[in-house]
């Protein structure tokens, strides 16, 4: 063997291979000790701090945006066994997870450490407002007329939520806005023979109906909602706003992400165009405008004497509007696509709501207080399906579950994995149980459960909720008998007597975005009925 020479180009290589190995060692040795230090000595430094779960590069932001509700229950599979709470960095954000019951019930009962008011003031800024526009919603004023009947003076943003709490509670003014403002527009819904085409009518033969249950829902709980709330003037000014907020639903994830302008144009273009509707809406002189529901009237005066100008009043009612019609037809949604899949179900259901139909009169009282396996199926619907994250800062170091949370870190609990937590709910707590809540009551106050909230912020529109869903159930359910499938098909069936067509698969919701409150179907997901009058052609 002859030891040839190096070339210079290969000198330089091999020199640079080895620099390459050297940096490579290094670069590992030093990112070793960093999670050596940072997941294994510090947390026996500190061991009253939560412990961090443990990552490379770069933090628990990236899965998180990519599949938010799937890596957090990884994350918390992973990691968050013991029940005490733990924390992750996303963002360079560091976020406590609280994950037992009992610590959630903890961070409720300490509201002004655990605090979301700087969350609410960013989605505020993130929609609009100038940030005097935020102060004066956060700003009490003792003077103020709504505060002369309050035990304690409220901020414009607090008035604005007790008001409407006020408004639906259980009560004469909760059964007036359902009989008089409501139903009739809920009723409204099922009118399939009207003059504009029914946005939920996909096609008609033979006394059948092929009906959307997606657009039904969207019918029937938000653009009649929306009307319930704010009158037909909106229709005037903006006919094509229920396109805007369903576009709103899918996108606004990418809001509460912060995203940049750059990738949320969908998101900004959406925004823009709710928000424009109400700032028209709130320029229009109140008698252009009737048939505005009686809370927000009174909420527009008090914001006004507040010094709430009109776009500032635009843009507080666009992120309102959000939490009154944002979910009451998903719920609706998966509420009734359970019944369809399930008929047993279906048929226990139709017996209990039967009686809560006369003609057109619908009794809500009947539908909410005697039909116990239809509340019970929405709050296991409910349970199954929220998606809810709550986020609250840490405004001083604070003690929960044995653990420290220091001051200006974030908190997290998932209602999603709260409302599916084996422990608290059994090995197969992913399966709707229809009666679950009906065989044990105590459920329904169970600290496990929180599909409303909790705390000063739990949702003021439960009852209502209930009020406006049921009845869209009962006139379903007493009108039609339902299956799955196409027209077309359908009818071939009933003409050669053959059984119906093949059943489409259940619709999947999409998880992979946070959204506050219940997840929504997966874009496409929909489920095709068909309709048949009841006690006609049997
Ligand atoms: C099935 C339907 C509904 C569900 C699942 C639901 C869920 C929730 C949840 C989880 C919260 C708490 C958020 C938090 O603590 O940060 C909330 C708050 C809220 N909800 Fe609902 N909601 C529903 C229907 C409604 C309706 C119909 C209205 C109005 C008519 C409404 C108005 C509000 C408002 C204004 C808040 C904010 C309360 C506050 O910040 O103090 N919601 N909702």
């Amino acid at each position: 063997m002859t030891n040839r020479p190096l070339t210079w180009a290969q000198a330089l290589d091999s020199i640079c291979d080895s620099t390459t190995l050297i940096i490579l060692s290094i670069g590992a040795g030093l990112l070793l000790t960093w999670r050596l230090w940072r997941f294994s000595i510090l947390p026996r430094l500190y061991p009253d701090e939560p412990k961090e779960a443990p990552y490379w590069i770069p933090c628990h932001a990236i899965p998180l945006a990519l599949d938010f509700n799937g890596s957090l229950a990884r994350i918390i599979e992973r990691f968050g066994g013991s029940k005490r709470p733990f924390a992750i960095v996303a963002g360079g954000i560091k976020i406590y997870i609280i994950t037992d019951p009992k610590h959630v019930a903890e961070t409720y009962r300490n509201e002004a450490v655990l605090s979301n008011e700087v969350i609410v003031r960013g989605i505020h800024a993130g929609v609009g407002m100038s940030p005097k526009g935020v102060d004066k919603l956060f700003t009490v004023d003792e003077s103020a007329s709504f505060n002369q009947q309050q035990p304690r003076p409220l901020p414009p943003i607090g008035m604005m939520v007790d008001t409407l709490r006020h408004h639906l509670a259980p009560g004469i003014m909760l059964d007036g806005f359902l009989d008089q403002n409501t139903l009739p527009l809920v009723r409204r819904a099922f009118d399939f023979e009207r003059e504009v085409p029914h946005p939920a009518l996909l096609g008609e033969k033979n006394g059948l109906k092929a009906i959307s249950l997606e657009e039904l829902c969207i019918e029937a709980l938000i653009t009649n909602v929306l009307e319930v709330f704010y009158g037909p003037a909106i229709w005037k000014l903006k006919p094509d706003f229920v396109h805007w907020f369903m576009l709103w639903e899918r996108v606004n994830w990418k809001f509460l992400f912060n995203l940049p302008g750059i990738l949320s144009q969908d998101m900004l273009a959406a925004k823009a165009e709710m928000t424009d509707m109400f700032e028209m809406y709130f320029s229009l002189p109140r008698s252009e405008r009737p048939g505005a529901a009686p809370w927000m009237v009174a909420l527009e005066d008090n914001m006004r004497e507040s010094n709430l100008g009109t776009e500032e009043l635009a843009r507080v009612l666009t992120l309102q509007t959000w939490a009154i019609v944002g979910n009451m037809y998903k719920s609706a949604f998966w509420l009734i696509a359970h019944l369809v899949y399930n008929p047993s179900d279906l048929e226990t259901i139709r017996t209990e709501v039967l009686p809560a139909i006369q003609g057109d009169q619908i009794d809500h009282h009947h539908l909410t207080k005697n039909c116990p396996i239809l509340d019970s199926l929405m709050s296991e619907i409910l349970r199954v399906t929220t998606s809810t994250p709550i986020v609250r800062d840490v405004m001083k170091d604070i003690c929960i579950g044995g653990t420290t949370l220091r001051k200006g870190n974030k908190m997290l609990i998932s209602y999603r994995q709260l409302h599916l937590n084996p422990e608290s709910w059994g090995p197969n707590s992913e399966a709707i149980q229809a009666d679950r809540f009906q065989q044990n009551k105590s459920l329904k106050s169970s600290l496990s459960f929180r599909p409303f909230g909790g705390g000063s912020t739990l949702c003021p529109g439960r009852f209502y909720a209930r009020g406006a869903i049921y009845p869209v159930v009962a006139l379903l359910l007493s009108r039609y008998d339902i299956r799955i499938g196409d027209l077309d098909r359908e009818l071939g069936a009933i003409e050669n007597k053959q059984r119906g067509p093949k059943k489409a698969s259940f619709p999947r919701p999409d998880y992979s975005k946070p959204i506050p409150g219940v997840v929504s179907p997966a874009e496409g997901e929909d489920i095709r009925m068909v309709l048949s009058p009841r006690n006609m052609g049997q």
